[in-house]
């Protein structure tokens, strides 16, 4: 390639990126500072490859997550590339390609399980089965690092790490699993165990065709099929004649993404690079990643000569962020933006403070001229801030959607309690959305811990029975009732039928405040809760979830009217998603994106940075979500206990507890 075929309509690339467009370089990485360019930078190196007449199907971008496939595509239409062309790219992550190229191979699809709770009894079965080998040679050293669903949690967590860093195809290759080798690799000797059980059996005890994938597993069971060299050459599925290849978010590059872009560029000698990252994004340890994939690793001990071309300044946001940013991340930091950035922070000081300056700010922003309500983002650390959030947006008539969780309406605690309501008041009906329905049978099952049962039961799968009992009710709400006392009473053991019995009878007779208190106690959640999830994370979101329904409960004179009003919110809630809406996000899922005003409520010490969470992947979390800003960040911090990054990027919190000030 030689100077630029392709001219954006929207903006005049700066020499920087000028430079990356039209490189002839086979590898170049792009490391740069958020929101300097690099999304915009990779979109013009494809326009540019397609405007030399490359077919569109053979430019492939691949990232680590959804959010930032779609920054690229917005980044695309932004420079004004036709939709055809950017339709016909090969635009995924990398768990979507591995995905797509294994069902090419295997020529079928294993069942997905993406959650936790999915996959625990596969978990305990392999630990049991550790626990129970009689051939162990070393039972002095079988010690777990916990117990019961801590250590499923533990061994999840584990896994997770051992699949993106591949830890064992690649350091224990040669050698066999001891305890000695497992202190060479500083991880615990069991779980290590476990973990080549756990695997054993997904596997089926063959490199393809396993029993099941988890979240990750189809990059990490591609990557061991290329590892293991047992991915033919010229395999279905596999791209060829690939002439552009980039990659966003290259900082969350795990060694198993990186075996797969390994082989794509030695399979594709004709292929064109193009990596960009910035340390300071890695939010993705516990997968693995690692920057040094953007540095040596590409390199190939010098194979590869890698042409390293910067973008130097931020498009995004002015100096007054840029200055907090830099602070930050210990780096230099400059703006090219046409204007400034306002950076607030106000502080707030007790219940439902947080909640008012959100419905303000945007009822301020909405009313300004030209301003859109999907250009104003909240942004969270932990998805159950959002139930005090969306209440106040329901109340105040604010459309709004959620990105990187479901509605708290739509959560399967909220649905368990929605579900009691309604058998309590016989009026399932009142839920019209045929899918609310739907969940809130799935909550009763999966909350009861039951499995459905029929007089014929022995003819069908529990899967089908369970799929056949859903459908029933859910085409049918008068037959709830029926249901729960059949089969949700009737299956379940006797302390979860006492409790559900309980919260349903507190659910009818309840007069007067404090309808949601009684019905918790008798349910005790917790408890119900904990036989089915994994880890202590899930719980307290799911305490938090229910104490903020309580809160909301309050007021309302009666089960029933409690009932109706949820269930208008729901109604309220999806019929203004047409319109045009506030994104209420978890910082994750903003990562790659943009907006003009960006609002972080709850910046207090122990929840943004959360203590299970290590110290630099929170920075890095609070660098990505301030870095999301264009024209306003603001930030709501604690009064007596404010997050400390907001020091750390140089702004302070103003003494007054009721006005914004602006500050930095
Ligand atoms: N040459 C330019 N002139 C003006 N604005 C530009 C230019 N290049 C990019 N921008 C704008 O700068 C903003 C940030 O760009 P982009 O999203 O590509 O940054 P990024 O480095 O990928 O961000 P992040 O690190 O958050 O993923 C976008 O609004 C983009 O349109």
């Amino acid at each position: 390639m030689t100077g630029p075929r392709f001219t954006p309509h929207t903006l005049r690339p700066t020499p920087e990126q000028l430079a990356i467009q039209s490189a002839t370089d086979k590898y170049i990485v792009v490391e740069a500072n958020a929101g300097a360019a690099k999304t915009t930078t990779l979109a013009l190196r494809m326009a540019e490859s397609a405007a030399w007449g490359v077919p569109p199907e053979k430019i492939i971008a691949l990232t680590y997550t959804e959010p930032a496939c779609d920054a690229l595509r917005a980044a695309l239409k932004k420079l004004g590339v036709p939709y055809d062309t950017t339709r016909r790219f090969r635009i995924g992550t990398f768990e979507q390609f591995a995905s797509a190229v294994l069902r090419r191979v295997e020529g079928d699809t294993p069942e997905h399980l993406l959650t936790p709770q999915g996959l625990r009894p596969h978990v305990l079965a392999a630990l049991q089965l550790v626990e129970d080998n009689a051939n162990e040679r070393h039972p002095d050293r079988l010690m777990f690092p916990a117990a019961g669903d801590a250590l499923v949690e533990e061994f999840l967590r584990e896994a997770h790490h051992l699949k993106g860093t591949m830890q064992l195809d690649t350091d224990l290759e040669e050698r066999p699993l001891t305890p000695d080798t497992a202190d060479d690799l500083g991880r615990n000797y069991a779980l290590l165990k476990a973990f080549r059980v756990y695997e054993n059996q997904r596997r089926r005890g063959s490199v393809d065709h396993p029993l099941f994938r988890g979240p990750g597993d189809a990059t990490y069971d591609l990557a061991q099929l290329i590892w293991s060299d047992n991915l033919e050459r010229g395999a279905p599925g596999w791209p060829v004649g690939i002439r552009t290849l980039v990659l966003d978010e290259m900082h969350d590059l795990n060694q198993s993404m990186f075996v797969i872009l390994d082989r794509i560029l030695t399979s594709n000698r004709e292929a064109f690079f193009c990596g960009a990252g910035d340390r300071d994004q890695v939010i993705h340890k516990v997968a693995g990643a690692d920057a040094r994939f953007m540095g040596d690793a590409l390199e190939d001990q010098g194979r590869r000569k890698v042409r390293r071309c910067p973008l130097t300044a931020s498009y995004r946001f002015g100096s007054r962020l840029a200055q907090g940013a830099s602070r930050l991340a210990g780096k230099p930091y400059a703006s090219h933006a046409d204007g400034d950035t306002r950076v607030t922070v106000t502080p707030y000081d007790g219940p439902g403070q947080c909640e008012a300056h959100v419905v303000s700010a945007a009822q301020a922003w909405r009313s300004g001229k030209a301003h859109r309500l999907s250009q104003f983002a909240v942004l969270l650390r932990h998805p159950h801030q959002s139930v005090a959030i969306e209440n106040a947006l329901l109340r105040a008539g604010l459309p709004y959607v959620t990105a990187g969780f479901d509605s708290y309406l739509m959560r399967p605690e909220v649905l368990l309690v929605r579900g009691l309501l309604a058998v309590a008041t016989r009026d399932f009906s009142s839920i019209d959305d045929p899918d609310t329905r739907r969940r809130i049978v799935e909550a009763f099952v999966f909350f009861g811990d039951i499995t459905i049962t029929t007089r014929e039961s022995d003819r069908d799968e529990p899967a089908a029975l369970l799929a056949h009992a859903v459908r029933a009710v859910t085409d049918d709400p008068t037959i709830l009732p029926v249901f729960f006392d059949n089969q949700v009473l009737r299956n379940a053991v006797p302390a979860v039928r006492q409790r559900l019995e309980a919260a349903v009878a507190v659910a009818r007779d309840h007069q007067g405040d404090g309808l949601l208190a009684a019905l918790l106690a008798a349910l005790q959640p917790r408890e119900l809760a904990s036989r089915v999830l994994v880890g202590a994370g899930p719980l307290r979101a799911i305490e938090a979830n229910l104490a903020g329904l309580q809160r909301s409960a309050e007021g309302h004179p009666s089960a029933a009217a409690f009932f109706q009003s949820l269930n208008t919110f729901e109604r309220q809630q999806r019929e203004r998603r047409a319109a045009d809406c506030l994104v209420l996000a978890q910082v994750e899922a903003a990562k790659g994106l943009e907006y003009e005003q960006v609002m972080i409520p709850f910046l207090r010490q122990d929840t943004f940075p959360d203590r299970d969470t290590p110290d630099d992947e929170e920075r890095n979390l609070f660098y990505v979500a301030i870095t999301r800003a264009r024209s306003q960040l603001s930030l709501l911090a604690h009064a007596r206990a404010p997050s400390r990054f907001i020091a750390d990027a140089g702004w302070k919190v103003p003494t007054v507890t009721t006005a914004a000030a602006p500050s930095a």
